[in-house]
């Protein structure tokens, strides 16, 4: 463990050795005392010593004071060395995590859930700095106390220093049969703490929808049993560590529990003088404190142990499959063949029973389907038919499990994800704006566009009037995840975004799902921005919307059903007449493809 993360330290690897060096002098510094004392003490228990003459005692009076100034000195220097070491480290071992995540498949750095992200990202790699800026030094400094008093307590006198030791060999078994017992129970501890967090994290943000629907009993429940889970797996993990800890606080310092009745017998046998067995004990109650606070940095081990192998396994997921290479398919049509594809759903903590658990079902069956280069294709079907997931694996967010999707002919596989973004834009449902300006915000599609050309991009995507609004224009900050503004104005943000970015691939899904009437004709002209003279696939509802598409693609249950035209697919397919039927009556708005651009 110690390995893995001095290995993230880089060059400050030197600070976390000068800083536990450091603590160790400090600590000989906190020992030499106990010499002196003992050279003002023997003079004066033992009868046929000659008296210590005044000079002597100064000095030495003077030089426990300068051994208490210099551990002092040592310590601070010591920690605040391996402090600056840590935190290099917890950046490094964060920034590292986040490169690691970044080429991992969407689905799978999803599946962790955001709640168990932010305890990786931010509560477990902080546990980090226990390791390094404490347990490590600290740990080694506080272990070396005993080491150096023991040492020192043989040289007095070696028959009162083997007595002292009787205590250890007991204590340090209460504190292995600790560690192991906590080894067996960190994980069903751990994983409870990071469902925990999921749980909170997702009824913190769904209590809206719990309030509107009357679901706080419901909602709780989960919340309760999760909360209670994480305290039996606590509490559990305490009781098989509270015995031995409580053995080792005892023993461990109680160095005289052998030495002073049997040092007593010594000292009236004449083995041992009265003067070695007063200091020996004073020792002795130096060496408790020290050791007991090495072995709580030994008991934090176990925990540490399991997040830093939790890290390692989420950072050693496989990335997806992509290559360097740029793209160089010749042209811009899109080719899925017999595509396969199932949602992997992370397994849930021991004991624990995670709602997706032994559901994964593949989604989509071998899905083959041709979209021809500047056409406008739309993908209908019932909810749940696999639309939005089909967009997704042609965005690359996922690995297709088999099968392939092609991009002028190219696999999207052996073509950077940076390559592939270059050539798509896709416009999802609910589009995230982050917590910057709304000119930053739509600078995302393109990052060297200039102020003017954001500005222009805004207008074609119909942004003016509701940009006039704001106090600060363009320049307004979007809020938390863009809260500040209305569905519909996000999604015309996004659009914006789309515009500008002017990619020869468009993808929408039901980028239209915030229309209302009266903002009907503006989003018909933005999409018509976004999507002239492009690759255009459309994943649509209102099937009204989308009767004028070159070709329309109708899913069921995760496989294409039919593809036509409209007339064709209303005269030849079952799937169709029934979407149609549904829709009959629903939004009056229409797709018009027209030669070198197309309208909503
Ligand atoms: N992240 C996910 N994890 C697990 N299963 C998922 C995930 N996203 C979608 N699914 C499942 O995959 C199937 C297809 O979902 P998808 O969103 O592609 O359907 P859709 O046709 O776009 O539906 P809708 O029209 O309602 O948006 C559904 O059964 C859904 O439950």
């Amino acid at each position: 463990m110690f390995e893995k993360v001095l290995s993230y330290t880089g060059s400050y690897k030197k600070y976390t050795y000068a800083a536990a060096a450091l603590m160790l002098l400090g600590v000989a510094a906190s020992v030499l005392p106990f010499l002196f004392i003992y050279q003002i003490i023997e003079p004066l228990l033992d009868a046929g010593h000659p008296a210590l003459a005044a000079g002597d005692l100064i000095w030495r009076v003077a030089a426990i004071a300068m051994c208490g100034v210099l551990y002092a000195v040592l310590y601070v220097k010591g920690l605040g060395l391996s402090h600056e070491s840590a935190y290099h480290t917890l950046k490094n071992i964060r920034v590292s995590l986040q490169g690691k995540l970044e080429p991992q498949p969407l689905g799978t750095i999803q599946g962790h859930g955001s709640g168990a992200l932010k305890q990786m990202f931010i509560d477990d790699i902080e546990s980090v700095e226990l390791l390094l800026a404490h347990a490590l030094p600290e740990g080694i400094a506080n272990l070396a106390v005993p080491v150096f008093i023991y040492i020192a307590m043989f040289l007095v006198d070696w028959k009162l220093a083997l007595l002292s030791l009787c205590s250890l060999p007991l204590g340090l078994l209460a504190t292995g049969a600790m560690y192991i017992g906590g080894m067996s129970k960190m994980g069903q501890y751990f994983e409870s703490g990071q469902k925990m967090n999921n749980t909170i994290v997702e009824y913190i943000n769904g209590m809206e929808v719990v309030k509107v629907f009357n679901r706080d009993g419901e909602s709780y429940k989960r919340f309760e049993t999760d909360v209670k889970n994480y305290r039996d797996f606590t509490l559990d993990w305490y009781k098989a560590s509270w015995p031995w800890m409580a053995l080792y606080t005892t023993v461990l310092p109680c160095a005289a529990m052998a030495a002073l009745p049997l040092g007593a017998f010594f000292v009236i046998q004449g083995y041992s003088t009265l003067a070695d067995l007063v200091l020996i004990l004073c020792m002795g109650f130096g060496i408790g404190a020290p050791l007991i606070k090495a072995v709580s940095f030994m008991s934090t081990m176990p925990q540490l142990n399991y997040k830093i192998s939790a890290l390692e396994e989420m950072m050693s997921a496989p990335p997806l499959r992509q290559s360097a290479r740029s793209f160089e398919g010749r042209d811009h049509s899109i080719s899925f063949q017999n595509v396969r594809f199932t949602y992997k759903a992370n397994s849930g903590a021991a004991g624990i029973q995670d709602p997706l658990e032994g559901k994964q079902d593949e989604v989509l069956h071998g899905v083959s389907l041709e979209i021809p280069e500047g056409g406008l294709t739309a993908l209908v079907g019932e909810s749940g038919s696999g639309k939005s997931t089909l967009a997704k694996l042609l965005v690359h967010f996922y690995d297709v499990d088999s099968g392939s999707i092609r991009l002028g002919g190219q696999d999207l596989c052996d073509m950077s994800v940076e390559a592939l973004n270059n050539e798509i834009s896709y416009v999802a449902q609910e589009q995230f704006l982050f917590n910057m300006s709304l000119l930053e915000n739509i600078r995302l599609g393109r990052p060297d566009a200039s102020d003017e050309e954001v500005m222009a991009a805004a207008i074609k995507a119909q942004c003016s009037e509701f940009l006039a609004r704001l106090p600060l224009g363009l320049y307004s900050m979007a809020g938390d995840s863009g809260k500040m503004l209305s569905g519909g104005e996000r999604q015309r943000i996004s659009l914006a975004r789309a515009i500008l970015k002017n990619a020869p691939v468009v993808v929408l899904d039901e980028a239209t799902a915030f229309m209302d009437p009266e903002n009907e004709e503006k989003m018909n002209q933005a999409i018509a921005e976004v999507i002239r003279e492009k690759t255009v696939i459309v994943i649509a509802h209102r099937l009204h919307s989308i009767v004028n598409a070159d070709q329309i693609c109708v899913l069921a249950e995760g496989r294409v059903a039919a593809c036509g035209t409209h007339k064709e697919l209303l005269a030849q397919s079952s799937d169709y007449q029934r979407l149609w039927a549904a829709a009959e009556g629903s939004a009056q708005w229409k797709v018009t493809a027209e030669k070198g651009g197309k309208t909503l």
